[in-house]
């Protein structure tokens, strides 16, 4: 059973399919662990309701982002994940935390990387009057939402949207296509090799795997 730890920021809407996925026995690992950076995340009622081991560990608490990030990889080291998911982790990774985790960090971005990297992606869409928007699962490197994706999921936008009702179209998909990618991963189908994203050995395009 393969070991996953996630960060979260906030809700935990995804770790909470991420959740129920593995209490199904449908996610082929076990969620060992929940850090977050944000005391007041409601994800952490989440995980503690499932019975997971939650941490808080604060921002604020540490005088810059290499000091923060070396205390997070102490506490994620500790419960020596096979995989680490980053679940609306609000925090940009140095790129020593990400190299030491790269090939085995996976994050879902509320948009179709290549576009819209970074934040607010929903009302940046609906600015620029796409027909069309949605999410991506990559792994994490250096390049902040940059790196190989794995999968996508698209979804309309309409001339009456709004961020918030684009944003709720686009977590049902990310709720379907955080625990399939995961559970590639867990199944030993998914790799990072090359820089690339490999699934059963084939290298993915770079919109990732099309769907079936
Ligand atoms: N090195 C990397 N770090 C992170 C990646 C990545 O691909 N490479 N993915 C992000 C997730 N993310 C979007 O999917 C994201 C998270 C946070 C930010 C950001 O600008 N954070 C600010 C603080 C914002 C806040 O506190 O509200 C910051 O860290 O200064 C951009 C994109 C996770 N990290
Ligand atoms: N750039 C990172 C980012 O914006 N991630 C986004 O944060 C939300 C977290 O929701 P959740 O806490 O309910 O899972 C998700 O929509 C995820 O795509």
């Amino acid at each position: 059973m393969k070991r996953i730890l996630v960060l979260i920021s906030g809700n935990g809407s995804n770790l909470q399919a991420l959740l129920d996925q593995a209490a199904a026995g449908r996610l082929g690992g076990e969620v060992v662990a929940v850090i977050s950076n944000k005391a007041d995340a409601y994800g952490l009622e989440r995980a503690r309701a499932a019975g997971v081991a939650t941490e808080v560990l604060p921002g604020r608490d540490f005088a810059d982002r290499d000091s923060f990030d070396a205390a997070l990889r102490q506490r994620i080291d500790g419960y020596t994940p096979d995989l680490v998911v980053l679940a609306g982790f609000m925090r940009i990774l140095t790129p020593a935390l990400v190299r030491h985790y790269e090939g085995r960090m996976l994050n879902i971005h509320p948009s179709l990387l290549p576009k819209y990297q970074g934040l607010n992606t929903h009302q940046r869409a609906i600015d620029a009057g796409d027909d069309e928007h949605g999410c991506s699962v990559h792994f994490v490197t250096e390049e902040l939402d940059g790196g190989p994706v794995i999968l996508q999921a698209r979804v309309p936008v309409f001339a009456d949207d709004d961020a918030t009702t684009v944003a709720e179209r686009v977590h049902v998909q990310e709720h379907a296509i955080y625990p399939l990618a995961v559970r590639w991963f867990c199944d030993g189908r998914l790799a990072m090799k090359g820089g690339q994203a490999w699934l059963d050995n084939q290298p993915l395009p770079p919109e990732g795997h099309a769907g079936d």
